[in-house]
This record gives structure tokens, sequence and C-alpha cells, in this order.
């Protein structure tokens, strides 16, 4: 399967929110990362058909999105970023209603939706109501029905937002296994969601595509612009101000700083080995970053 986005472009007033953008996806996890307010929930809200683009087209293995109607559909499951869940509803009866919504017959559907609750570790909420769930299981509970349909396409926007670390590394290790043999897009800010699962790393720049490529490639693509730097705090305003800086660590009266720059920050900054946040701050991050 194979998607194409085609110069989709989107405005608001007179602001472009998306412009032009044009990508081509095989199977595999994207990770679509950008800054808030890049674009990235209006880019799969166009997909998903909540909106309309103003501009371009989407294909899916080269048949426009718009010819294949309700029949499109099927092809995809969509976690949005605020669910609206019904939280007096009970685990496996909002799972029956997401079966009937998407006319899943319904012997087939509880069938479906105790494997996967099964796959999520969630075998023993099937009587408990939602609003009583930890907001990592509400997001499982969240990828079971968006994978109800056994969808070609997962579609997952900011899924991690508000997890704690442990439920994120859980939930990011779930949407490696739901990845077989799939397209996930996965929207996000958060670097480490995309770090270890994506395939290939989209990044959206104020509604412009700035990057598609593997993470490795992007990072290697940086090789030679990531430093460390000691100094002091009376020196910090003046790097602050040069450089977009992306960690500080305190050691007593040390400072060691990483900077992310294409010329050597300092004579004795030493050359480090980038990671995918420092490529997400080469271009996506304002100087100043800290
Ligand atoms: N209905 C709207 N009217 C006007 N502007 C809008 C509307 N919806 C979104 N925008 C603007 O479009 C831009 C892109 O928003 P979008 O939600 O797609 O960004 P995002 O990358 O998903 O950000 P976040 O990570 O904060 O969710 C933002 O500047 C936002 O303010």
């Amino acid at each position: 399967m194979k998607i194409m986005f085609d110069n989709i472009s989107k405005k608001y007033k007179k602001k472009y929110v998306l412009d032009n953008f044009s990508a081509e996806l095989n199977q595999g996890i994207y990770g679509i990362l950008g800054a808030n307010g890049a674009g990235k929930t209006t880019l799969l809200n166009i997909f998903v058909g909540i909106l309309k683009s103003d501009t371009g087209n989407i294909f899916i293995d080269e048949i426009n999105i718009k010819k294949l109607g309700s029949e499109f559909l099927s092809y995809i499951g969509y976690l949005p970023q605020y669910p609206m869940f019904y939280k007096n509803f009970e685990v496996l009866d909002f799972l029956k209603y997401m079966c009937a919504i998407k006319n899943i017959p319904k012997n087939e559907g509880i069938k479906r939706a105790k494997e996967l609750l099964e796959i999520v570790n969630l075998r023993d909420v099937y009587y408990k109501k939602i609003g009583a769930l930890s907001g990592g299981m509400r997001q499982r509970v969240g990828i079971v029905q968006a994978m109800l349909g056994d969808p070609k396409i997962l579609i997952l926007d900011e899924p991690t937002a508000g997890l704690d670390p442990r439920e994120r590394i859980r939930f990011r290790n779930l949407i490696s296994k739901f990845s077989e043999n799939r397209i996930v897009l996965l929207a996000t800010h958060i670097v480490s969601d995309v770090e270890f699962i994506a395939n290939q790393v989209i990044i959206l720049k104020e509604g412009h595509l700035i990057k598609q490529d593997t993470p490795t490639v992007l990072i290697d693509e940086i090789e030679g612009k990531v430093w460390t730097v000691t100094t002091t705090n009376s020196k910090i305003d003046d790097r602050y101000e040069k450089y977009k800086i992306s960690n500080i660590l305190r050691d007593n009266n040390d400072i060691l700083l990483r900077i992310i720059s294409n010329e050597k920050p300092d004579v004795k900054a030493k050359n480090v080995k980038p990671n995918l946040e420092d490529v997400f701050l080469y271009y996506c991050g304002e100087d100043n970053v800290c």
C-alpha cells in the first residue's frame, strides 16, 4: 500500500498552516515531528476527512481518496489528539459501540475487541467504566478502538501526551507491534516517541515539509554540528544569545552546554554524536531554546 499527499495546502484567513505538503508513504511507521502549531493535526484531519484542504489531493494506491467514498473509512484506524471517550461506558460496551459505527458484525467485533484488549494488557477491565481508567489505560483503549477494523493505515495524533514515562514506553512498544504490514502516521512533538520506532521521520515547520528521511540519515546529516562546551555562570548569557542550546548539565561550578551550531562555538568545544532531538532542534528550534 502507498499513500501520496500531493500539494496539500490549507490556510486560515491569510495564513497558510499547510503549504504545498507533498509526501509519499509506504509501509512502516512515519513519525510526523513538529513544534506546537506546525500543522500536524491539520494534516491528519485533512487525511481522515474532518477538514477539507484548499488545494491538493491524497491518493491511496493511486486512487484519489475522494473517489473511495465510505470505503476509505475501512482503510483507517484513527486515535485523535483529544479522544471524546464516553466516560460512563464500560470498556467492552464502548468497543461494541465503536464496532457498530464501523459496521463490524457484532460477534466478530467482540472477538476482535477481546483479542486486542489481551494484546494491550487490559484483559481485566472489560466491565470498568472508561472514566475510572488511568490516562495510560484510556489511551490503550483508544488504540484498541482504532485497531478494531484491522485497518491498513493507523493514524495516531499525539498519542502519548500526558502519559508518564513507563506508560509512554509501553505505548510506543504497542505502536511498534501494531505497525506490522501497516502504514502508521504518528504525529508528535515528543522526539523520543519516534526516535526508536519510526522508519521515517517527516519534519514539519510552519506548514512546510522540511525533511523526510530515516532517523539514521537525518542524524548523519548533522554530524559535526553538535558540540559540548564547558562554561561558567558568567558566560552563559552570551552563549544563550548566540546558539541553539539543547541541554544544560550543571556540575558544581561547571556548566556543560550541548550546543547546535554549524561552526565550532569555542576553541575548547568538543564534537559529539548527534541524536534525533538535536536534529529536531537544528531544523525547528529557535535560538535560546533552553
Ligand atoms: N480553526 C482554526 N482557525 C484558525 N487557525 C487554526 C484553526 N485550527 C488550527 N489553526 C492554526 O493552525 C496552525 C496549525 O495547527 P495544528 O493544530 O495543525 O498544529 P499542530 O502541529 O498539530 O500543533 P500541536 O502540537 O500544538 O497540536 C496553528 O497555528 C493553529 O493555531
